[in-house]
């Protein structure tokens, strides 16, 4: 079966976009999976119906001042008529990621922020599950989940260079493994929803 994997994000300078690239190939590599990449300025009534149909999507925003930027805040609060409708997206796969330019930068927060978004809508959430990176003498900078996150996946990019040299590369393979998983983890939960009946009746006999 094939399950349906939405990248939807903001980037003002093209760090993030860098990112959600990542995100997007990594999905794409989970056979069965088809990804849509979608920047919110190009979000259009044709592809608000693409989030709708979506089994999973995956939220991105750079860290502007210690949260999500305000073109994804405007997004977050354009969802409100989902959630008005029964929880539109309830049960639909979620997670997040986030770029900024400091190795904390207080990114954190952005990713609660999201996290905090999808379970006002319902919808399922999905962390990194990678074991931190780059914390002991041993670890080195090319470590995945180098920025030691849980929840998202975490970028960090020079605030004085362009997304030609950022985020770093290790951040880029982080993003890809948070693709993966949340495709490998929707076709789980599609192929578990498909189940229910047949649970139902075999557990009814
Ligand atoms: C308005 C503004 C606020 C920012 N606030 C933070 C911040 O709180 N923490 C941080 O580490 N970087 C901060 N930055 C740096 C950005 O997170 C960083 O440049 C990032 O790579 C931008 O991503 P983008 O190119 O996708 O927009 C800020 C940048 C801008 C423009």
């Amino acid at each position: 079966m094939q399950v349906r994997v939405a990248v939807l994000f903001h980037s003002g300078y093209g760090h993030t976009a860098k990112q959600a690239e990542a995100v997007a190939a990594g999905a794409q590599e989970v056979a069965g999976t088809q990804v849509d990449l979608i920047s919110i300025p190009d979000l259009t009534d044709e592809t608000w119906l693409t989030l709708d149909a979506a089994d999973a999507i995956i939220f991105g925003s750079p860290t502007y001042m210690s949260g999500a930027s305000s073109v994804f805040r405007g997004f977050v609060e354009a969802t409100s008529a989902r959630w008005a409708d029964n929880l539109r997206w309830r049960d639909k796969i979620a997670a997040g990621f986030t770029n900024s330019g400091s190795m904390s930068g207080d990114k954190l927060n952005t990713l609660t922020e999201i996290a905090l978004f999808a379970a006002q809508h319902g919808m399922v959430w999905v962390g990194l599950a990678a074991f931190s990176g780059w914390n002991t003498s041993a670890g080195s900078i090319d470590d995945i989940n180098r920025l030691g996150s849980w929840l998202g996946a975490m970028a960090q990019s020079n605030n004085d260079q362009g997304p030609e040299f950022g985020p770093h590369t290790s951040d880029l393979r982080t993003a890809e493994a948070l693709g993966r998983r949340v495709a490998e983890v929707t076709g789980r939960h599609a192929r578990g929803r498909l189940a229910e009946p047949e649970l139902a009746r075999s557990s009814a006999s």
